[in-house]
């Protein structure tokens, strides 16, 4: 489902509250909410908004575990930390207990062996099949998501839940949540706005299957109702 909006507050009020519902309705079913969460641009005045008291008094954070979808391999004192970024606009703000926060991030490790580590962590809060109760993810102006970049092998994986690998155009590691594992999330929210994403979200949406060159297709759309795009008009100017 695209969902597309002419007003940006709306969008974001529409992630806050799809993200809010989502907890509401695991911890009354499960008892606890596991989230992964996007980083780059895209989020943030979500985060911000999740931050105040109207949705922040909605959720019952003691029983929130929280993950990244994917991570910039820096240290989390970095500008391009996408844990930092969430530290800031959310995190730090939210009665969320420190253990139940997993960045993608430790010092005096290899990425490669951190993945190993992480999709560990993911197994023990997950259980085998791994399913998400929600995952959030951008879409970049090239048709990635998560650190699915295009013509990259990780796009590929379907055996690792988590992957890293040296990205050669930006000389530096990135850590992602792989196809197979975001698809067997309960529920998927892309947020996606600008007018620089309208070719992409065209590709995406409209064009020939080309996972290679526009990963986000790799977001699958099949069942009904577990994923929604939330753009702007800007974005959508194409479709
Ligand atoms: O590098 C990344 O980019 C994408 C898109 O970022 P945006 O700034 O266009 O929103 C993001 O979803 C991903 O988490 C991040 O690592």
């Amino acid at each position: 489902m695209l969902k597309t909006y002419t007003d940006l507050q709306e969008l974001y009020t529409a992630a806050a509250a799809l993200f809010v519902q989502a907890a509401k309705s695991a911890i009354s079913q499960n008892g606890r909410f596991t989230v992964a969460l996007t980083g780059g641009s895209s989020p943030v005045e979500t985060y911000r908004l999740l931050a105040t008291p109207e949705y922040r008094d909605q959720v019952q954070w003691e029983h929130v575990y929280i993950f990244w979808g994917d991570e910039r391999w820096v240290p989390m004192d970095d500008d391009r930390s996408n844990a930092r970024m969430a530290f800031e606009t959310l995190l730090n703000h939210i009665p969320v207990p420190k253990a139940q926060v997993f960045p993608m991030w430790a010092p005096d490790v290899t990425p490669e062996a951190f993945a190993e580590q992480y999709e560990q962590t993911l197994r023990q809060h997950l259980g085998k099949e791994g399913h998400f109760d929600l995952i959030l993810l951008g879409m970049g102006a090239d048709g990635h998501t998560a650190s699915w970049f295009p013509h990259t092998a990780v796009i590929n994986e379907r055996e690792k839940w988590v992957a890293a690998y040296y990205l050669q155009a930006q000389n530096m590691y990135r850590i992602t949540l792989t196809v197979p594992l975001v698809n067997q999330a309960r529920q998927i929210v892309v947020i996606a706005y600008g007018a620089n994403k309208a070719d992409a979200l065209f590709e995406v949406w409209k064009g020939e299957r080309n996972p290679e060159e526009y990963p986000a297709q790799l977001v699958d759309t099949a069942i009904e109702g577990r994923v929604t795009w939330l753009v702007d008009a800007d974005a959508a100017a194409n479709l």
